[in-house]
């Protein structure tokens, strides 16, 4: 593990389990300010249960937490609203909070940008691609300005130049913005070239397979990096 020392997010021993069924069996993990972490393990491991225990939605039966700064979730389902344009949308944390109109304008021109939407801004969550709704749902908790943005399978459904150009933009976000991402998937390969750290999870009940820190790992060797450690961790538990 790495040091803690400075981290945003650190996680310590959560477990969790429901109705006697362990999904999370003493799960830890870090994430430090402007990083990417990459969460990455099959289905139904408790991907999303850890997202919602960090973003404070639901609580661990033992373990901790700790946050610095505010972390906020972008569900898998968008949760755009249909009948507005992607603007208002965006806009709708803001608005809610009594932001002034200029300040909004500036807000969500600054992450449309950032995630390349401008062009989609005054269009219906119906009139776009899955790429576009996607990102607009990860723009909408953008100019909310969180430290911790907690993205929930932002990749599923999109085709590769959609998934490609999210994870860049993710990339930028955390790089150029200092904020922290986690993001969750099943794509180990993909998922491992754009994080500076990957926490790999078994089946339940889960614990951590393998954690890689991957920042100063060319690109197209991380998801190498990332099986090595894999494989290192199944030969050390067959011994
Ligand atoms: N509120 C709940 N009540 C009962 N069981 C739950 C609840 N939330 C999650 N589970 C169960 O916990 C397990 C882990 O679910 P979770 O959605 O966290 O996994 P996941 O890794 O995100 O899965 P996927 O990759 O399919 O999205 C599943 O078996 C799920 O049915």
């Amino acid at each position: 593990m790495g040091g803690a020392t400075g981290a945003r997010l650190v996680a310590r021993g959560v477990w969790k389990s429901y109705s006697g069924y362990t999904v999370l069996a003493g799960v830890s993990l870090e994430a430090h300010a402007a990083e990417v972490v990459g969460v990455v393990g099959p289905n139904g491991c408790g991907k999303t249960t850890l997202l919602r225990i960090i973003a404070g939605l639901e609580r661990p039966d033992r373990g901790t937490v700790r946050l610095q700064g505010r972390a906020l979730l972008v569900f898998q389902e968008n949760l755009l609203l249909p009948w507005k344009r992607l603007r208002d949308n965006i806009a709708l944390g803001l608005r809610y909070r009594g932001v002034p109109g200029d300040v909004v304008e500036e807000r969500v021109a600054w992450a449309a940008q950032l995630l390349g939407i401008e062009e989609h801004l005054d269009k219906y969550p119906g009139e776009v691609s899955g790429g576009t709704a996607r990102k607009a749902a990860i723009a909408r908790m953008l100019v909310l300005d969180p430290d911790i943005l907690l993205l929930d399978e932002p990749l599923a459904g999109l085709d590769l130049a959609s998934r490609r150009s999210l994870l860049e933009a993710v990339e930028a976000i955390a790089h150029r913005h200092r904020k922290t991402v986690v993001i969750v998937d099943h794509n180990l390969g993909e998922v491992a070239e754009y994080a500076d750290r990957v926490y790999v999870f078994s089946h339940p009940p889960t614990r951590v397979e393998a954690e890689v820190k991957l920042s100063d790992t060319p690109r197209e060797e991380r998801p190498a990096r990332v099986y090595e450690a894999l494989s290192r961790a199944y030969r050390g538990r067959r011994r």
